[in-house]
Formats: C-alpha cells, structure tokens, sequence
C-alpha cells in the first residue's frame, strides 16, 4: 500500500500493495489485504486526527472491485460524525476522497439496507465516538450475524471487553438480528468518550476456565439446531479442556427480536487472567448443525492452542486502539494475520505510532506498539 501526500490530502493506493506482494521474492512474505478494512481503518484515522484522504484502487481485483454498500455506509456514517465531506462516496466507486470535520456527540444512524455488517460498521464507527464531545447513540440496520465479519454476539462478547481494558467503552444492545441476503437487523450501541485511551499488556495467557457463549435459530428453524450446534461445540472443547466449566446459551428467537432466517454459535473461552477468545459460525443449508457447533470449537482450540491473549480475529481490530493509546501496547498473539498486517501498516501511514512485531514462534507474535496517546480535547 503507498500513501503520497497531494495538497495536503493523503493519497492512498490501496492495491499497490499487490504490487509490493509480487516483487517478493524469497524473503519472508509481507502481504496486506486490499478489502474494506483499509477503508475503515483509514476514514476512521482520518477523522480522529483530521487528515484529508484520497483512497483509490479501492478493492481493485476482486469480482465486485470498488465500494460495497456496507463499505459506502460506514465512510458515510464516519461523515456524518464529523461533518465532513466524502466524494466519489457510490456503491462500485474505486475512489474516494474524504474531508473530515469535528466529531460531535448525538445519535446517528448507518443502515446498509442490505444483509451488510452491522459489526462493520461499528468497527469504523466506534473509535472516533472516543473522542467526541459526548455521549453517543447509534442506531444501526443491516445484518447482525453476517459471514466474514463478526457476529454481534463477538462483538459484545469478545471486542468490547478487550476495548473496555483500553478505556473504549460502549454498550450494545441486540434490538433485532438480521441475516443474509435479506438484512433487516437493528442493534443500538452507546459510547462514552474518554480523555484518551491507555496502553494495554496483554501477554499471560493463562489457563482456559469458563467457557460461555450464544447459539440461536431463528425464523423456521427449529430450536434442535440451537442445541446440536452448542453441544457439538462444547463437546469438541471438552475434550482437550475438561476441567473448564461449559455453558451456552441456547435461544430461539421470536418473530420481533429477529427478521428473516437464521442461526449461528459463538462460543467464548475464558481465561484466569482475563483474556477472553472466540471460535464462530453460521448455519447454511446442506450444513448439518453439527458441523457448525464442531467447526466453531475448533476454531476456538486453534486460537487457545497458540497461546496468544487474542484469538486470531481479534487481532487486526484492536489495532487502532493500540496506535491511538497513551503508551507502550503489547499483545501476545498467534500467527499475525494478513488483516493485522494491514491494520498495522495503515496505523502507520496514517500515524506517529512505532509497532513492533516479534514472531516468537511459527504459532506465535508478540506485537508491541508506542502509541500516540491521542486526547479528547473535550474532556
Ligand atoms: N469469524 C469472525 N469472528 C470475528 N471477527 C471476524 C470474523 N470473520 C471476520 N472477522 C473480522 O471482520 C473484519 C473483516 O474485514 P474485511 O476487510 O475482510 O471485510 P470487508 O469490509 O467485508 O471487506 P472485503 O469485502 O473487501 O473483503 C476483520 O476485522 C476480521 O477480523
């Protein structure tokens, strides 16, 4: 990814990146991924440190390159907390160019009117609320339980606690869940500012001692699904873990606190000195529920199985909370991801934070990070 700076806009072209990918030769691979996330981080960073930004080659390559509507919705959700200025802000555009304004405090709404990432949009959102005037409301609509992306219950559940040892604090409510292709969910979510964030070491796992979590099903699907997705899970985990206590919720939900069909698990293992990590699904047709409460246990194992503080997707999205932070982060981690890479080299672009990545073992990173101790002027 390559950032000029052009009358005082910073120009970045978020698929030269490739190009970096394809001179590599032997050396160790340092790839990103040209996907939403660099637009979030970005718009997101820009507003919080009152940068102009020029994106352009905007998920260049992919089958359906440009801005999506759940791309579209979070950059015009960032405009509006700021009152700030978004043009080439279309669904399909390859470039956008955003002027921010100052963040203020009072209830906004994003609705991607499709099944789009309601997460996703709470991912762009929720960082500058930190530093607004105020206290928050969001209303936003879209899909609460969408494949590639948190489910609301992670976000809830896994995000927010880790936020929350940064000083990032929120609460989210589930007024309606929504999924794929149809959308239709509705979360509410409060933020309260903070003077500034603080650093946060996270680096002694622990031993694994509870573990929690949510299955559901909703519309026509039968609550037997909710059951055989959470007792697969538990029953994968149990199995290398068998002193940790096991319970997950199991819910069908009703006609009014889901829209459409659909079911999913996220199941949470907690540590005893406070980490908190994740293994997810989503039931899809000719998937047994079986399948899907295994798969998300063992997603969860995977993550344990690293020894990192975080599981392998909270990585990337703590990111920016270690760049804005007062201080020296660090997280012990598994294998960093592609979007922590990328997380990592647009706080960078776009800030004076120093990270530092230190692969302890194949199954193993240790990222530190100055951050730069941003202020709420407001506080
Ligand atoms: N199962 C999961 N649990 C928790 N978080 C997840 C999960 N799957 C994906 N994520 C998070 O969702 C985000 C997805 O970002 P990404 O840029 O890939 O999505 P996107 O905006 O839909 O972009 P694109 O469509 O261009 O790939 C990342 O922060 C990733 O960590």
């Amino acid at each position: 990814m390559r950032m000029r700076l052009y009358k005082g806009i910073r120009e970045i072209d978020s698929f030269a990146m490739r190009k970096q990918t394809e001179n590599v030769s032997n050396t160790q691979e340092f790839l990103f991924h040209n996907g939403g996330q660099i637009l979030r981080n970005c718009a997101t960073l820009s507003c919080l440190l009152n940068k102009p930004i020029r994106v352009s080659k905007i998920r260049a390559g992919r089958s359906n390159p440009g801005l999506r509507p759940q791309h579209l919705t979070g950059l015009q959700l960032i405009r509006d907390i700021c009152n700030g200025k978004l043009e080439g802000g279309v669904v399909s555009s390859s470039e956008i160019t955003f002027i921010p304004g100052k963040v203020k405090a009072g209830s906004y709404t994003g609705d991607t009117k499709t099944a789009g990432s309601i997460c996703l949009l709470m991912q762009a959102a929720l960082p500058c609320f930190i530093y607004a005037d105020g206290e928050v409301t969001l209303r936003l609509l879209g899909g609460t339980n969408a494949d590639m992306a948190p489910q609301i219950d992670y976000a809830l559940m896994v995000f927010r606690p880790f936020a929350a040892k940064f000083g990032m604090n929120f609460t989210g409510s589930i007024l309606r869940r929504g999924f794929y292709p149809k959308g239709g969910g509705e979360v509410q979510v409060k933020v309260f500012p903070s003077k500034c964030l603080n650093a946060v070491d996270a680096t002694d796992r622990g031993q694994l001692t509870r573990v929690t979590g949510q299955a559901f099903v909703a519309g026509v699907l039968p609550i037997k699904v909710a059951r055989a997705m959470s007792h697969s899970a538990q029953d994968v985990v149990r199995n290398l873990y068998p002193d940790a206590s096991m319970h997950i919720d199991v819910k069908q939900e009703t006609s009014a606190s889901a829209f459409g069909t659909g079911t999913g698990i996220t199941i949470v293992g907690e540590t005893s000195t406070g980490c908190i990590l994740a293994g997810s699904g989503l039931g899809k047709r000719g998937v047994p529920a079986e399948k899907v409460g295994e798969d998300a246990g063992e997603m969860l194992l995977n993550s344990l199985d690293h020894g990192g503080c975080v599981d392998d997707f909270l990585q990337d999205q703590i990111i920016i909370l270690m760049a804005l932070a007062k201080g020296k982060s660090r997280v012990l981690c598994g294998p960093m991801s592609l979007h922590t890479q990328t997380a990592i080299h647009v706080a960078q672009l776009m800030t004076e934070a120093k990270f530092e990545v230190k692969e302890l073992s194949k199954t193993s990173t240790l990222i530190e990070c100055e951050g730069i101790g941003l202020v709420n002027p407001y506080l």
